[in-house]
């Protein structure tokens, strides 16, 4: 038998180790910065464990949030400007993790592997594209090559294609992560996501998974935050300064509320390509409260975000003594999480789960990385039971 080459010699051992460590990256929807998670995992599957040995979020710069702007959620695009982006951020997001390494004092060798998700760029399940032929798709740029060669670490990335050939939106990869780590026998729990975009896996006290519910639910930060930058020239709503001083159009909490997306069957998955001020524009010009102040807007926004959630709760999710644990940066919005402390008795943030709430996506795709490295296919109902991710070489 020939010897493998060097790559797949590392690939080979990696995979064969006990214990790996791993980081995992998450760039989301709100562009405040990279979250990088350093992890240590055993086993795999349903005995995986873990843990959460270092985190950092690096906030990206004004200049680089306006760069990727310019191609974010956008249908017309510089072309040029986004092949530039995806080797650019791969690149950056090198830089960074290596940052993150001298920071905790971490030779780069001693990590196993790095599992990147990358920057969202354009999500278009058919749902929002309805072109007839042409799959569910979605893009995320910053490629692995990029990762692998500047920090010298095994990279796997671009992790949402192989679910949609297999049938997926490509999207919430949650599920694989909570059912592997949320779950727990007798309790009837929902891991609540509130990020750009707020999601939920609803995971049942029998632990029969053919119950469990993943998807999109619709807005979390991303219109609060697109009204803060348009119109108050800041990139969130802090504590909920301005939400808090205005007053919520009920007008227009429920013209925002009758979007087609709220009656369509989960599961779902959306994006700013659909929740953005032009739809927000449209829906205060049919609702007639165009004229509201834009602390009211934000007010209103918020209660949306919030309300959208509740909704989906009591309509879809039909289980006694649920706990809610919620993740993401709107688990620090106060004016969000207190209508939702008002409608469910038990909700705490993740961290009870011992989650760092900040941390889980970055978890969940170091978690994906274990996977591939050397899980097995996971079939939870009829969600795509594939492992996901492209592996990059640093030579
Ligand atoms: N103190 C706070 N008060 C109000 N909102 C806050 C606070 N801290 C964070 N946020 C919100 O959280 C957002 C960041 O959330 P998060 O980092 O979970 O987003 P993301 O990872 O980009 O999202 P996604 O899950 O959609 O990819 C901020 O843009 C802001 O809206
Ligand atoms: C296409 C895309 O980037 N979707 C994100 C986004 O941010 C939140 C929500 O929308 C979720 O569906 C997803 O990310 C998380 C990590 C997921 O796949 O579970």
């Amino acid at each position: 038998m020939l010897p493998l080459n060097q790559n797949l010699q590392n690939l080979f051992d990696i995979a064969q180790k006990p214990a790996k460590i791993g980081i995992g990256l998450m760039s989301g929807t709100s562009l405040d910065g990279l979250d990088i998670a350093l992890c240590k995992f055993t086993g795999n599957g349903l005995q995986t464990r873990f843990a959460l040995l270092q985190f950092i979020t690096i906030p990206y710069p004004n200049s680089f949030k306006k760069e990727v702007q310019q191609v974010f959620a956008r249908k017309t695009v510089d072309l040029g400007k986004l092949t530039l982006l995806n080797a650019y951020i791969g690149n950056y997001h090198g830089e960074l993790v290596l940052q993150a390494l001298a920071k905790w004092d971490i030779e780069p060798e001693t990590v196993d592997f790095i599992a990147s998700h990358g920057q969202t760029i354009y999500h278009a399940p058919q749902r929002l594209h309805k072109q007839p032929g042409y799959p569910n798709a979605t893009l995320q740029i910053g490629d692995g090559d990029h990762l692998a060669v500047k920090t010298g670490i095994l990279t796997i990335s671009d992790f949402r294609q192989k679910h949609i050939a297999a049938g997926g939106e490509g999207a919430p990869l949650a599920l694989y992560g909570d059912v592997l780590l949320g779950g727990k026998p007798g309790e009837n729990r929902i891991l609540l996501n509130i990020g750009g975009i707020a999601n939920l896996t609803y995971l049942p006290a029998d632990g029969d998974t053919s119950k469990v519910l993943c998807t999109d639910i619709g807005p979390g930060n991303t219109l609060i935050d697109a009204a803060c930058r348009e119109f108050f020239n800041k990139t969130y709503d802090e504590d909920s300064n301005i939400a808090n001083s205005g007053t919520v159009s009920k007008a227009l909490l429920a013209a925002l509320l009758d979007h087609p997306f709220f009656a369509e069957q989960a599961p779902k998955t959306t994006g700013p390509e659909l929740f953005n001020l032009t739809l927000v524009e449209h829906v205060q010009a049919t609702s007639g409260t165009e004229d509201i102040s834009k602390a009211d807007l934000v007010s209103t926004l918020s209660a949306f975000t919030a309300t959208a959630i509740i909704d989906f709760i009591k309509t879809n999710i039909n289980a006694p003594e649920l706990k809610v644990f919620v993740s993401g940066g709107g688990a620090r919005n106060p004016f969000v999480m207190e209508r939702l402390k008002q409608q469910f008795d038990d909700i705490k943030d993740t961290g009870s789960l011992g989650i760092d709430p900040d941390a889980k996506e970055a978890i969940l795709f170091a978690l994906l990385g274990n996977e591939a490295l050397s899980g097995e296919p996971v079939a939870i109902g009829s969600n795509p039971a594939v492992l996901m991710g492209k592996f990059s070489f640093p030579v």
